[in-house]
């Protein structure tokens, strides 16, 4: 049996109508106008263009011509980027055929079609619009507070707490006793194969707690929480944010900046960092000592990331089986998701291939059905429970090794780390890798 990690997107599968602006130029015998007959909006430029025709400014304009560059960068202050604009059903299809996979997730969402920031067509005429300084770009969309989360607001990444401060219902005593039970009895390791380790129960409550608000105040900034698309309409069924590194979708392959939007990923926090350093010794000291037994023997090399992807799933998100794979020519086509599969994961470099280097995972939230094998066969695979405070380590032999997310298991986030967080049900996953 296969499933899909792909939904289509029922929003932009329109095919492309080019009729905006209702030009009449071609059939009249007046002299043609180089303006549109209506007052129209034009197609807001992205961040991207933006910034680049800014640097290209600021590349002419140096020395003697810095008042010529101040009165560029003040002429363009007041350009608005932040979007939330309506746009009528032509500019809908027009964006469409610019390419689907400019939009966030909201876009998506959205009954009535709000085009996202980077790349949005106003329905104000053009003296409205506006353009905000390249340094706006890097503030981050407004972070609401708790219990005001900006889902709806189609300039705004996708916010993993809830919207209100819910009321939680107590957790039952017997509840609570089980958990700090567990808690007390700290983590245990598992060799599950050669080179894929499994800590259970590693990260404690207060780590789980400091890696969610990190990742709720980051996912709502720049580079935040967005669903990653393709061209044709095909969108990844769940959210990510991406740290240190951008991976791009389209490309297989990470950069520096978004391309989507022109953002630029947020720093991995040292914290997480010093986690996954820690991570590693234990089941390196876990590998040695059970180096004797079969399933041990291969030595996981230290890991320091450059590059996390935060993928967060909502209770019905599913990840479908792939590999790691390394980005060239021939692993890009085989890498083409066909039927809507994605055949890949994340393009880091050879070297890292080469040396064996693990991916880590810190699972955090509702648990997982976790699908690891030889093969791209789900009916193939062998499941493994992720739960909340689980890290998941695979290098070395288990580096390639296919992998996926079947299913969220409802309801079985931690009581503590939902009374501590206003966490929405699903799951936060953390990978880890270098470069
Ligand atoms: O969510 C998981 O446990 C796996 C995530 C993953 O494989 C990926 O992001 O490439
Ligand atoms: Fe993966």
């Amino acid at each position: 049996m296969s499933y899909s990690i792909f939904e289509k997107d029922e929003h932009f599968s329109v095919e492309d109508h080019y009729t905006a602006g209702n030009s009449s130029n071609e059939s009249n015998t007046r002299p043609s106008d180089i303006f549109l007959k209506k007052k129209l909006v034009g197609l807001k430029p992205s961040i991207l263009q933006l910034n680049r025709e800014k640097r290209k400014a600021t590349l002419k304009f140096s020395g003697d011509n810095k008042d010529i560059l101040q009165s560029t960068l003040s002429s363009s202050k007041n350009i608005n980027l932040s979007g939330g604009l309506f746009v009528s059903r032509e500019y809908e299809n027009k964006y469409v055929k610019f390419g689907a996979r400019m939009r966030c997730d909201l876009v998506n969402r959205m009954k009535d079609v709000t085009l996202a920031w980077h790349e949005s067509v106003s329905s104000t005429s053009d003296k409205n619009v506006e353009l905000s300084s390249v340094e706006n770009h890097k503030i981050a969309p407004k972070a609401d507070g708790p219990g005001n989360s900006s889902n709806e607001n189609s300039s705004s990444p996708f916010d993993i707490f809830l919207k209100k401060k819910v009321m939680r219902l107590k957790p039952s005593f017997l509840e609570l006793n089980r958990e700090k039970k567990k808690a007390a009895k700290g983590f245990s390791g598992i060799v599950i194969r050669p080179g894929m380790v499994l800590l259970k129960n590693y990260l404690s409550i207060n780590n789980q707690v400091m890696i969610v608000n990190k990742c709720r105040q980051l996912g709502l900034g720049e580079g935040g929480f967005y669903q990653p698309g393709f061209q044709d309409g095909g969108l990844l069924h769940l959210k990510m944010m991406c740290l240190g590194k951008n991976w791009d979708c389209q490309t297989r392959r990470y950069g520096e900046i978004r391309p989507i939007d022109g953002s630029v990923p947020p720093r991995i926090p040292v914290e997480f960092s010093q986690l996954v350093e820690k991570a590693i010794k234990e089941s390196k000291s876990l590998v040695a000592t059970n180096s004797n037994e079969t399933k041990g023997g291969d030595e996981i090399p230290l890991l320091l990331p450059d590059i996390c992807v935060v993928n967060f799933y909502t209770s019905t998100a599913k990840l479908g089986l792939h590999q790691v794979s390394v980005y060239d020519k021939t692993s890009f086509d085989f890498l083409k998701y066909k039927g809507g599969y994605l055949n890949t994961d994340k393009g880091e470099s050879k070297k890292s291939h080469r040396k064996g280097l693990p991916i880590v995972s810190f699972s955090i939230g509702d648990s997982a059905e976790f699908l690891y094998g030889d093969q791209k066969d789900v009916d193939k695979a062998d499941t493994l429970i992720l739960e909340s405070g689980d890290v998941l380590i695979f290098g070395e032999r288990s580096r390639n090794v296919f992998h996926g997310v079947r299913s969220i298991r409802k309801d079985t986030a931690p009581k503590a780390l939902l009374q501590e967080t206003n966490l929405q049900p699903g799951r936060l996953n953390l990978t880890f890798r270098q470069y």
